[in-house]
C-alpha cells in the first residue's frame, strides 16, 4: 500500500489524517490545491538533526536551507526551535528579518549577490557570508568600508565531485556555476585575499555537492578533497579552519524506490570523515555546519488537489486532471521527479486501476504522477500527494495566470492558515495599462 510508504494515517472516517486533522474537512475548509504542513514533524526533523550532532558531542551548526520553503511562519517554527537559517537572496533575506530570525544566527549564499543584497546583509549585521566569487570579495570589502564593520565569511569551493543525483541539482562538480574550483588554482588564489584580512573573518570552508543524495560517499570525498587542500594552506600559511560547512543535500523518500540512510548513519559517517583529516593533519576539530533543507521540510508536507476530467485512452492510458500541477509544483517538469499519492477519502482503499495525474497547465510535461495505481475515481474525490514540502510552494509559478495555493500548519489537531491563497487581483497587481492615447502621440 503506498500509505506505508509515508509518516501518515487513515482516521475512523477511512480519510487521511494530518496533524491530527481530517484532510478532508482541510480542503473543505480551505479549498485546493492546498498545502499542508504537520508541524510536529518539522519540529521533530530540526530536533534530529541538533540532537544527532549532541549526541555524537561534536561542536555544529544546523542552518534550515530556507529555499525549500520560505514563509514567515516557517521561519518562525525554525526560529522556535533554534536552529541557523542559510538564505540566498534578498527576497529570503527580507522573510527572514520580517519573521524576526535572530541576524547573527543567518548565513546568507548565493553565486551572484548583487551589491545591495551584500549591503542589506551587511548592514543587518548577519551572522556570515558564504563568498562564491571574486567581484563579491571586491564589493564585500568596499561596504565594509563604507559600514566600518568586520563579518564573518565562508570560502564556497568546489570539489570537483559528481554526487549521485539528477544533473540539474548537482553542485559540487568542476563544471559548476558555484564557489571557487579548487583544482584549477581559483581557491587557491581566493584564499590568500580572504586569508589574515584586516575586515573579513576569514572562518572557513564551505561546499554543497548537490540535492537529494542517498549515500554518504560522496560526502566523505568531498572533506577528503578538501582537506587535501587545507593541509597546503596550513603548511604554508599556517591556515586552521575554524568552521567546515557540508551543506545540505540529505536525500528523503518520495516513493517506495527510495531508501535515505538514517540521520544518524549519514551525520555519523561526515564527522568521522571531518574527525580522521582533522587529527591526521594535527589541527583541532573544525565546527562542523550543515544546511539541510528538503530533510526539514520534504516530508512533512502533503498538497491536496481536487480531481477533475477523467479521460480513459483504451489500450493507451488513464488520465486524471488536478486543478494544480507544475505551477504548485515544478519538479515533475523541471526533473522528472516522482511522487506518490492516494485519494484522501479513500485513502484506504485498495487500488483497481493504474492512472497518471496530470496538472491543468497547458504543457504536455505538466504531469505530477505517471501510472499511479488508484481506487475507483468519483467527482469530487480528493487527491493527496505525499512529500511535497520542500520545493513546492518555493518554486511555484503563475504559469497560464493560475493564482498561488495557500499554505495551511497543523499541529495537535488545530489547522491555522499561514499563506493565504492568491486572488486573481493579486495575479494583475503589478499590471499597468496601456492606453490608446499613448500610440496616437
Ligand atoms: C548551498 C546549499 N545549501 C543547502 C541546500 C539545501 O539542499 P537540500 O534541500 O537538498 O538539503 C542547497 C540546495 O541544494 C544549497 O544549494
Ligand atoms: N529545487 C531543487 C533542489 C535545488 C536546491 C538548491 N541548490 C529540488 O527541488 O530538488
Amino acid at each position: 500500500m503506498i500509505l506505508d510508504n509515508h509518516p501518515f494515517q487513515t482516521n475512523k472516517r477511512g480519510h487521511l489524517e494530518i496533524g491530527g486533522m481530517d484532510s478532508m474537512e482541510l480542503a473543505n475548509k480551505y479549498g485546493t490545491p492546498l498545502y499542508v504542513y504537520d508541524v510536529s514533524m518539522i519540529r521533530e526533523n530540526c530536533r534530529a538533526f541538533v540532537n544527532t550532532f549532541k549526541e555524537l558531542d561534536i561542536k555544529a551548526e544546523v542552518a534550515y536551507a530556507s529555499k525549500a520553503f520560505s514563509s514567515i511562519a516557517m521561519l518562525q517554527v525554525v526560529k522556535q526551535e533554534g536552529l541557523s537559517l542559510d538564505v540566498v537572496s534578498e527576497g529570503e533575506l527580507y522573510t527572514a528579518l520580517q519573521a524576526d530570525f535572530p541576524v547573527e544566527k543567518i548565513h546568507m549564499h548565493g553565486n551572484n549577490k548583487s551589491l545591495s543584497e551584500l549591503e542589506m546583509a551587511i548592514s543587518h549585521d548577519i551572522g556570515c557570508i558564504v563568498i562564491d566569487n571574486f567581484l563579491e570579495i571586491e564589493m564585500i570589502e568596499n561596504l565594509l568600508k563604507k559600514y566600518n564593520k568586520t563579518i564573518d565569511v565562508l570560502m564556497r569551493v568546489t570539489p570537483g565531485i559528481e554526487s549521485k543525483t539528477h544533473k540539474y541539482i548537482m553542485t559540487g562538480n568542476e563544471d559548476s556555476k558555484f564557489g571557487f574550483n579548487l583544482q584549477n588554482g581559483q581557491a587557491q588564489e581566493a584564499f590568500h585575499l580572504l586569508h589574515n584580512h584586516k575586515s573579513i573573518r576569514f572562518k572557513g570552508l564551505h561546499c554543497h555537492i548537490g540535492s537529494q543524495i542517498f549515500e554518504t560517499g560522496s560526502f566523505v570525498m568531498a572533506t577528503k578533497v578538501l582537506f587535501e587542500h587545507i593541509a597546503i594552506w596550513n603548511e604554508q600559511d599556517g591556515f586552521v579552519p575554524e568552521v567546515l560547512n557540508l551543506g545540505g543535500g540529505f536525500g528523503i523518500r518520495y516513493t517506495g524506490e527510495d531508501s535515505p540512510l538514517s540521520l544518524h548513519t549519514f551525520v555519523e559517517e561526515l564527522v568521522q570523515s571531518v574527525q580522521y583529516h582533522a587529527s591526521d593533519l594535527n589541527i583541532p576539530l573544525p565546527e562542523i555546519w550543515v544546511e539541510p533543507g528538503r530533510a526539514i521540510v520534504g516530508n512533512a508536507g502533503i498538497t491536496l488537489y481536487t480531481i477533475g476530467a477523467v479521460k480513459n485512452i483504451p489500450e493507451i492510458r488513464n488520465y486524471i486532471s488536478v486543478d494544480g500541477g507544475m505551477t504548485d509544483n515544478l519538479r515533475p517538469a523541471l526533473y522528472g521527479a516522482t511522487y506518490e499519492a492516494v485519494l484522501a477519502n479513500k485513502a484506504d482503499y485498495k487500488p483497481v486501476n493504474t492512472t497518471s495525474v496530470a496538472g491543468k497547465a497547458c504543457e504536455s510535461g505538466d504531469m505530477l504522477i505517471w501510472d499511479l495505481p488508484i481506487p475507483e475515481v468519483d467527482n469530487g474525490d480528493i487527491l493527496a500527494v505525499f512529500s511535497t514540502g520542500a520545493y513546492g510552494y518555493s518554486m511555484a509559478n503563475h504559469y497560464n495566470r493560475i493564482p498561488k495555493a495557500a499554505v495551511v500548519f497543523v499541529e495537535n489537531g488545530n489547522d491555522t492558515l499561514v499563506v493565504r491563497r492568491e486572488t486573481y487581483k493579486d495575479v494583475v497587481k503589478n499590471d499597468l495599462s496601456y492606453s490608446e492615447e499613448k500610440i496616437e502621440m
